[in-house]
């Protein structure tokens, strides 16, 4: 076990959510105690343009913590405890294409899903492993990476992959926010609730929300029937999810169990399970990640801006569960307290009828030694079969990224639930291959080849 006060490095520094992480850590810095935070990234200017108001975060709690921000690797992960990761490999600008090339051919275009998800994956896995190599050779050598960078089922495989042994905790706050607002629903406060849950990052199903002991799920079914996962104070807890694209994400439970009453949906299944809808509603010139370089991100860098000019901090930025939960995660890492959270891990026999190899949501004990799944037991014919399906596109896709395959990657896309054909597979993923060229070489090479025989 690490002892505190810990020093902390941020990989993805530059990120919209460091603030919000940050001002949750010094909320919480009785708990996890600090020496230091420092903050890395590769992208400097990005970085440097928020590390003021990160400072102003830290000093307005204490004048003790020491603070760095460097785009070293030595510097960054020397002797460090923890690790948060949340990097955004190819940042917006690799996220609108991830969005807007599938909406133009007719399919689901989103950050996390669906062939947007499999592009995010496919240029997040080696930049992945590469920082789990700088942590290990630098850092302390029971440190944690707590990891938020996605798509982090697809992260979470990759790594299980190439570094079987490395200590990373790969996390979501989906779940989480889905916990805040059945909360507010039924009265409770959300770390009141008891989960049971079984899935793939993403794309998983509640079956239990236990409050005392007593199953609460017959109550929030028929609340969703009415207004989907959603209540008027839940938008305002969050205020990115007043956003109407999150709005319309929330609303969107009702239909799923319309059909599918049993189990609380992951509000990404959204994606798989009415992928038409979806795309009925998205415009293809303006998506989410429009949505979040003018609102966020524009709004944060606004700030930054306004604090370097007049010394006074708008208020720009929001802690809410994401900020909390890695947070708490950490503390249970640290302190050995065995807090029970969802997180992703090999599945071991948690989900008896999935391989026992996969990388799996569930609810787990959280120890200073790693998360120690809780078994759900076997899953009905329906849900299991299409966690194998997107499953298989994910270990797929793993594969076309280790052997630079374009054959396996053209398998995931066809394999994904949001895609028709394998014609629109292999129309999107061409055209990804094109996007991407900075970021993968090895298919783009396999790519040409193919083309030239
Ligand atoms: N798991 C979850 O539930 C969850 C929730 C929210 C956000 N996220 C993830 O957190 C990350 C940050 O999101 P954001 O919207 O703030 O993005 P952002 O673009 O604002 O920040 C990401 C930062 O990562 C940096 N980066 C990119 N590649 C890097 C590398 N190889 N090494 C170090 N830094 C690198 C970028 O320069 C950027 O500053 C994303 O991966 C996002 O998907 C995950
Ligand atoms: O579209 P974005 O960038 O606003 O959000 C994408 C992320 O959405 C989920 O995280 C939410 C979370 O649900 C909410 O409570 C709050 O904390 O904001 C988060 C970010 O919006 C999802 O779990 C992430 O994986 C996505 O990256
Ligand atoms: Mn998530």
């Amino acid at each position: 076990m690490v002892k505190p006060p810990f020093i902390l490095s941020i990989a993805g520094g530059g990120s919209t959510y460091t603030p919000g992480i940050v001002k949750s850590l010094m909320v919480q810095l009785e708990a996890f105690p600090l020496a230091e935070i420092r903050l890395y990234d590769i992208d400097a200017a990005r970085q440097n343009t928020i590390a003021p108001v990160v400072e102003k975060v830290i000093r307005d709690h204490s004048q003790r913590i020491k603070f760095t921000v460097t785009n070293d690797a030595e510097t960054a992960f020397s002797g460090a405890h923890f690790v948060f990761a949340q990097m955004r490999v190819g940042q917006y600008k690799m996220r609108e294409q991830d969005e807007k090339i599938p909406l133009r051919h007719g399919v689901v275009g989103q950050e996390t899903c669906g062939p947007g998800g499999l592009a995010y994956g496919l240029r997040t896995i080696l930049p992945m492993v590469e920082l789990i190599d700088q942590v290990t050779r630098y850092a302390h050598e029971n440190a944690w990476i707590v990891n938020y960078s996605n798509p982090a089922a697809i992260v979470a495989e990759g790594v299980r992959r190439l570094r079987p042994q490395a200590r990373v905790l790969n996390i979501c706050d989906m779940p989480v926010a889905a916990m805040r607002n059945m909360g507010a629903i039924l009265g409770v406060d959300r770390h009141k609730l008891e989960v049971d849950y079984f899935g793939l990052n993403h794309f998983g199903w509640f079956t239990q929300v236990r409050v005392d002991g007593e199953d609460r799920l017959p109550e929030l079914r028929e609340h969703v029937a009415r207004f989907g996962l959603l209540t008027e104070d839940a938008a305002q807890t969050d205020p990115q999810h007043a956003d109407p694209s999150w709005v319309k994400t929330w609303r969107n439970i009702k239909p799923i169990m319309e059909h599918f009453p049993e189990y609380l949906p992951n509000p990404y299944l959204q994606y798989y399970l009415m992928p038409n809808e979806i795309v009925a509603h998205q415009d293809p010139d303006y998506t989410r990640a429009n949505e979040v370089m003018n609102g966020r991100e524009k709004k944060l860098f606004a700030a930054a801006q306004e604090y370097q000019r007049s010394g006074v901090l708008p208020d720009a930025f929001h802690v809410g569960v994401h900020g909390a939960f890695i947070v708490d995660v950490a503390c249970s890492l640290a302190f050995d307290l065995r807090q029970r959270h969802l997180v992703i891990v090999e599945n071991k026999g948690a989900i008896a009828n999935l391989p026992y190899d996969a990388m799996v949501e569930v609810p787990a004990y959280i120890t200073s030694s790693g998360p120690e799944p809780v078994r759900m037991g076997a899953v009905p014919l329906f849900h299991q079969t299409l966690l194998m399906q997107q499953l298989a596109s994910e270990q797929l896709l793993v594969e076309a990224t280790i052997e630079g395959s374009y054959e396996k990657a053209l398998q995931a896309f066809t394999l994904n639930r949001t895609v028709p054909t394998m014609q629109h597979a292999k129309a999107i993923l061409d055209e990804m291959i094109e996007a991407n060229r900075d970021y993968w070489p090895a298919l783009q090479k396999a790519w040409e080849n193919g083309k030239a025989v």
